[in-house]
């Protein structure tokens, strides 16, 4: 049997799509947790100098896109044909580059700025950037009339969209309450009975 070891800080982020992905697939794994203080060490000996990096048989696999799309590929859920597989990877080439990433730079900000600066820094980068983007990810959800993002069913793009909506939903829950439809399929996504036992016990994070 193959090993998978898949490494990660001890937060939910890059690595929760592959996390969600391997319970979904019922495939065992070792999920080792690298604190902030031993990254700095460890950088250096990694493919890309970041993380995650999911080791299949010793071997190093980074970058969490290639890592999700290696599994999803191997499980059967990465869309019923190369049409959908390539119309799941826009919608996570869009979530990662319109939404995702600009998000991370609001933060970033945030976490800078003065106190006075953040209602501001809020109104102008964040909330354009939701309003812009959120409508276009329930559009396509609507399409797919499947209750996920591909009409054939799950995949590990809504693995990937669901829990990047809980992090929204924890940190800026008043903006993320108006895109309903989102909310509804994270909750879709996070009933899979094949998903119950890992979400009730997993460590609980902000992001
Ligand atoms: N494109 C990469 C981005 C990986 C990334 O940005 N990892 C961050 C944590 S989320 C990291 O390891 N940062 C530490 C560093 O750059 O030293 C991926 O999707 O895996």
């Amino acid at each position: 049997m193959v090993q998978y070891k898949l490494i990660y800080y001890p937060v939910r982020g890059l690595a929760e799509t592959t996390r969600l992905i391997l319970h979904y697939a019922n495939v065992p794994y070792e999920d080792k947790h690298i604190s902030f203080e031993e990254w700095p060490n460890m950088k250096t000996t990694t493919p890309f100098g970041q993380l995650p990096i999911l080791e299949v048989d010793g071997k190093p696999l980074a970058q969490s896109f290639a890592i999700a799309r290696f599994l999803a590929k191997k499980h059967g859920f990465a869309g019923k044909d190369d049409w959908e597989s390539a119309q799941l990877d826009a919608i996570a080439d869009f979530m990662k580059e319109d939404i995702t990433t600009e998000c991370r730079s609001y933060f970033m900000a945030r976490m800078s700025c003065g106190e006075g600066d953040k209602d501001e820094l809020h109104n102008t980068v964040f909330k354009t950037s939701m309003e812009k983007n959120m409508p276009v990810l329930e559009k396509l959800l609507k399409e797919s009339g499947s209750g996920f993002f591909a009409k054939s069913g799950v995949s590990w793009v809504d693995f990937y969209i669901a829990s990047f909506i809980e992090t929204f939903e924890r940190l800026i829950p008043s903006v993320m309450s108006v895109y309903k439809d989102l909310l509804k399929h994270k909750e879709t996504v996070y009933a899979l009975p094949q998903l119950k036992k890992y979400l009730e016990s997993r460590p609980k994070t902000q992001f």
